[in-house]
């Protein structure tokens, strides 16, 4: 099993602790005749090191909240920062790593090539980016394909060579969309655990969108429930499990996967928590305390 830990962990960002705060964040779309209110009053602060999870139902704004903190788009009202400067300047500065829906490969690299491309716009040396590009293409179980092209990949595969380019820089900050959707439930599960793995190792903070209320669950410090739209958070319900033994690495090759985690009444209560909230059902204590 390919882990990341002879590259350095990254010591705290230098711009701060916080790795995104947004304050009275708002999306509108459209003209004045039919504006579409994507996001209104958005409130979120996610600490460097948190893993923080964005559910809620289809079209509530969840790629849109991502997006912001991107810099892809902007709000119409409020201010997104990412480490304490602005969403344009951490996109310059190359301080996120992006993993979303459609993979959004480079057609003519390879796809150890598309995996160096952080690297190689950071300056990495041609050894080292190959050693890195290799050691993640283990990871997500793709070293047989790294001399082929996108488009002789499925679709899931694809989605595994956009995720090691994500993390091929080690950047302090991971914004995810829906990554594992399009992949079956037993390397959806075995990426979870890597990420867990990746997360505690390089200390990088996750925005991540899911459908999914246990994928939410397993990887999340917070879970952010969000209403209908016009989106906007509905409840913040924290998740204190213990995931040292899904973050650490194990000797066989399918003991990664988090899956006493998994089966633990904690995890199932926090599921639980997480579907009532989602639900409509903001009524009971905000923080649920599972260890
Ligand atoms: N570029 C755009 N122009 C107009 N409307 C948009 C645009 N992008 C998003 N929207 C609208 O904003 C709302 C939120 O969309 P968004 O994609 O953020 O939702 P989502 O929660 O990520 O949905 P899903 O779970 O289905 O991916 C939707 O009503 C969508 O139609």
């Amino acid at each position: 099993m390919s882990t990341v830990q002879e590259h350095p962990t990254p010591a705290a960002h230098p711009r701060g602790a916080t790795a995104v705060e947004i304050v009275g964040a708002g999306r509108v779309f459209g003209g004045r005749s039919a504006p579409v209110v994507a996001l209104e009053d958005v409130d979120l602060t996610v600490a460097a090191g948190e893993f923080v999870s964005l559910i809620g139902p289809s079209g509530c704004g969840k790629s849109t909240l991502l997006r912001l903190v991107a810099d892809l788009d902007q709000p119409t009202s409020g201010t997104v920062r990412v480490f304490g400067g602005s969403a344009r300047d951490a996109r310059l500065a190359r301080d996120y790593g992006i993993a979303f829906q459609q993979a959004g490969l480079l057609p003519w690299r390879t796809v150890r090539a598309n995996v160096e491309l952080p690297l190689a716009l950071a300056g990495t040396g041609r050894a080292s980016r190959r050693e890195r590009a290799d050691e993640l293409l283990a990871m997500v179980g793709l070293t047989e394909f790294a001399e082929h092209h996108p488009d002789q990949l499925s679709g899931g595969m694809q989605q595994r060579v956009a995720i090691a380019r994500a993390l091929a820089d080690s950047p302090s900050l991971l914004l995810m969309d829906e990554p594992f959707g399009a992949l079956d439930e037993m390397t959806r599960e075995h990426l979870q655990a890597q990420l867990l793995r990746i997360c505690a190792e390089t200390r990088a903070a996750v925005v991540f969108v899911t459908h999914s209320i246990p994928e939410a669950v397993f990887l999340s410090d917070r879970v952010v429930v969000m209403s209908p739209r016009p989106g906007r958070i509905r409840q913040v319900v924290d998740v204190t499990l213990d995931r040292s033994g899904a973050a650490t690495p194990g000797s066989g090759p399918h003991d990664d996967a988090g899956d006493d985690l998994r089966t633990d009444a904690a995890f199932v209560a926090a599921v639980a928590a997480v579907r009532t909230a989602l639900h409509g059902g903001g009524t009971g204590p905000r923080g649920v305390d599972l260890r």
